[in-house]
């Protein structure tokens, strides 16, 4: 049995000696490369953290103690320690277990995660929970270098120094975000690692302060006072120390004697604190530590190279086509640039990123920040394109309100992985982004049926000048094989397209739902039902002309769209419906307004009636309820 097998909960670790620790360590690296290469997921990130997630279950007394991981991406050793080692070959699967953090997976989970940057603050949350109840526990948050270049960590470190409470943070600096990391904090922390004077002459310190005998006592308050002024002139780590936290580090994170050390010593205070740990991303990995590559990994795949097993014979992606056709507008127009969040690689704008450096930016996890940005270039005649996963521009959603959309600013937002995205599961849905966006004043809110529509609507956007428009794509291939950028016009502004003619019944569909919708029509028509399905790739403003001929043409009309139905183009839609032609029947089918777990995307879509069997259904239904209440 490898020690591994004999560890069922954090407690088992406390017995071990640090040899026997060092020979987990590499037990774990070992599961985890072997159950990820067949569940996929985030296996970088994990793998720099082992040591690091050995030391703190050790030194700290968990679940009492209360560990809030940041992200959750790297949590799988987390996992591996904390009695869910015999379930990892569910990870990520329908049911299984979570590729985040859930408090309700497990109680060592004490927050859940997924976006980036919530550590401190709920971290914070829990220390001052904490005192208001009077009880007694440590609380420690452990961030990734790429999330503390987020605003939302500076808010939770901020409120943190000048609380005083007894907290720690732990900053896992691997010099990665998903990419390269970027940004001046970046820099920073690089630098602290490449300046070890200060951390060797600060423990020396600090070790004379400590020991010095009874009658040399009164000398520590001068000593200190000596300390914080060689401090400020040596350490890097000053930053943190101004806004009210000891820093302690940097520290080896693969080096288990030193982090054992180090957190024994950090636990005993109760200021607060901040434990700078250096790790390598992706270390062991078989293939290399290659930490960008190996951030997630599909599953299936050959750990000796990282590639998957089986080989695709789908199109290309919508993110593919998306960055290929981004780069050859890049070229027609020298007035566009493109806005990441960190993402130059999962959003497709990395073509874009090299052929046009000066007018690509990545302003790192700062969503809201990249809105407002953008919102800036926009003022200055500039075209921004901000291209960010819908779940993650839930951040910025205040600054599309008041910093593009209240000053009519033409900013573009490309939202990757809009709608159901699978395994990734809750945290990462993009169910929602039709509802808030359909809620801005002045936004064109769109959605293509296609690649090649998408690059229309793209070539549209860039176009509209009008106030800032929106265009939404899924975490999936693109039904068709678009042509070069240059033979692609624009999408017509606010128009549908009839795609198919029928009587009585019509589908209005958006986005991915519109070939479902045709294909569902094909099932009808078995049926002996003649239905047109029209698609709706403007939301907003929408097509008045064809809804009005709609209108006076059919009596029932079911709207189908990959994203909440809670104030999404149905409720939108029908709204109008209602107003206009009281007498049309009308339904709403969608996403319904419950959270939607982790499963493959097909089977999401198949589950929720968005496949044309589902939808064909629904139109039954719409049917039969008029031939009921008739
Ligand atoms: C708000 C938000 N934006 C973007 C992401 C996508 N994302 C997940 S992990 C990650 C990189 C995080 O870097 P870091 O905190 O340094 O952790 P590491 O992966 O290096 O361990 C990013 C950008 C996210 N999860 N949340
Ligand atoms: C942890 C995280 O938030 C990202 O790594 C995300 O999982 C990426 O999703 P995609 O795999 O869809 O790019
Ligand atoms: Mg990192």
């Amino acid at each position: 049995m490898s020690i591994l097998e004999g560890i069922n909960s954090p407690a088992d670790l406390r017995g071990l000696s640090r040899d026997e620790l060092r020979t987990l360590a590499q037990d774990m690296r070992t599961r985890l490369i072997d159950v990820c290469s067949r569940t996929g997921g985030h296996i970088g990130a994990g793998l720099g953290v082992v040591e690091l997630t050995i030391a703190l279950h050790t030194v700290f007394e968990t679940p009492k103690d209360q560990l809030v991981w940041d992200v959750g991406h790297q949590a799988y050793p987390h996992k591996l320690l904390t009695g869910r080692n015999s379930d990892m070959e569910s990870l990520r699967q329908e049911g299984g277990l979570s590729g985040f953090l859930k408090r309700t997976e497990s109680e060592y989970d004490t927050f859940g995660a997924g976006h980036a940057a919530t550590a401190i603050s709920a971290a914070l949350g829990m220390a001052a929970g904490r005192d208001v109840l009077g009880e007694q526990f440590k609380v420690a948050a452990i961030i990734g270098d790429g999330s503390m270049g987020s605003g939302l960590a500076y808010e939770g470190l901020n409120n943190a120094g000048h609380s005083d409470r007894d907290i720690i943070v732990v900053l896992n600096d691997n010099e990665m975000s998903i990419a390269p990391n970027v940004g001046a904090m970046h820099k920073y922390l690089t630098s602290i690692q490449r300046n070890p004077l200060y951390n060797r002459l600060r423990s020396r310190i600090g070790d004379i302060v400590d020991n010095a005998p009874a009658p040399f006592a009164g000398v520590s308050t001068l000593v200190r006072k000596w300390e914080e002024s060689v401090k400020s002139l040596l350490t890097p780590g000053v930053l943190f120390e101004e806004l009210g936290f000891r820093y302690f580090g940097p520290i080896d994170g693969h080096d288990l004697d030193a982090l054992l050390e180090t957190f024994t010593a950090v636990r005993a205070m109760n200021t607060p604190r901040l434990v700078h740990v250096i790790t390598k991303k992706g270390k062991g990995f078989p293939a290399g530590d290659h930490g960008e590559k190996w951030h997630a990994l599909p599953p299936g795949h050959d750990p000796a190279t990282g590639k998957q097993l089986a080989v695709s014979t789908a199109n290309a992606a919508y993110t593919t086509v998306y960055g290929k056709g981004l780069a050859e507008l890049g070229e027609e127009r020298k007035d566009l640039a493109v806005i990441t969040a960190a993402m130059p690689t999962g959003t497709g704008t990395a073509p874009f990123a090299k052929a046009f450096p000066d007018r690509f930016f990545d302003v790192g996890i700062a969503e809201g920040h990249g809105v407002t940005f953008a919102a800036g270039l926009a003022t200055r005649g500039v075209r921004p394109i901000v291209t960010i996963y819908s779940t993650f521009l839930q951040r910025g959603y205040d600054n599309i309100i008041h910093d593009a959309a209240l000053q009519k600013l033409p900013v573009v937002f490309a939202m990757d992985r809009a709608g159901l995205v699978g395994e990734d599961g809750e945290t990462h849905m993009g169910l929602y982004d039709i509802a808030y966006m359909l809620t801005v004043p002045g936004m064109t809110v769109t959605a293509p049926k296609n690649g090649t529509e998408m690059l229309g609507l793209l070539r549209a956007a860039v176009e509209h000048t009008d106030g800032p428009f929106s265009l939404r794509y899924p975490r999936d291939a693109s039904p068709d094989i678009p042509g070069a950028m240059s033979q692609i016009a624009a999408t017509p502004y606010a128009t549908w397209e009839v795609l198919r003619h029928g009587r009585d019944i019509a589908i209005l569909a958006v986005g991915t739902m519109v070939n479902a919708a045709l294909d569902a029509a094909d099932l009808l028509a078995a049926d002996g039902m003649d239905v047109t399905v029209v698609n709706c790739r403007y939301i907003k403003p929408y097509d008045e002309v064809t809804l009005n001929a709609i209108l006076a043409s059919h009596t029932h009309v079911l709207t189908v769209e990959e994203g909440t139905v809670v104030n999404g183009f149905g409720a939108f839609i029908s709204t109008v419906i209602h107003r206009q032609a009281p007498t049309v029947r009308t339904a709403v089918h969608g996403v319904p307004d419950r959270i939607i777990y982790s499963a493959p995307r097909k089977k999401q879509l198949s589950s929720l009636g968005l496949d044309p069997a589902g939808i064909a259904d629904r139109v039954r239904a719409l049917h039969e309820s008029e031939a009921l209440a008739g």
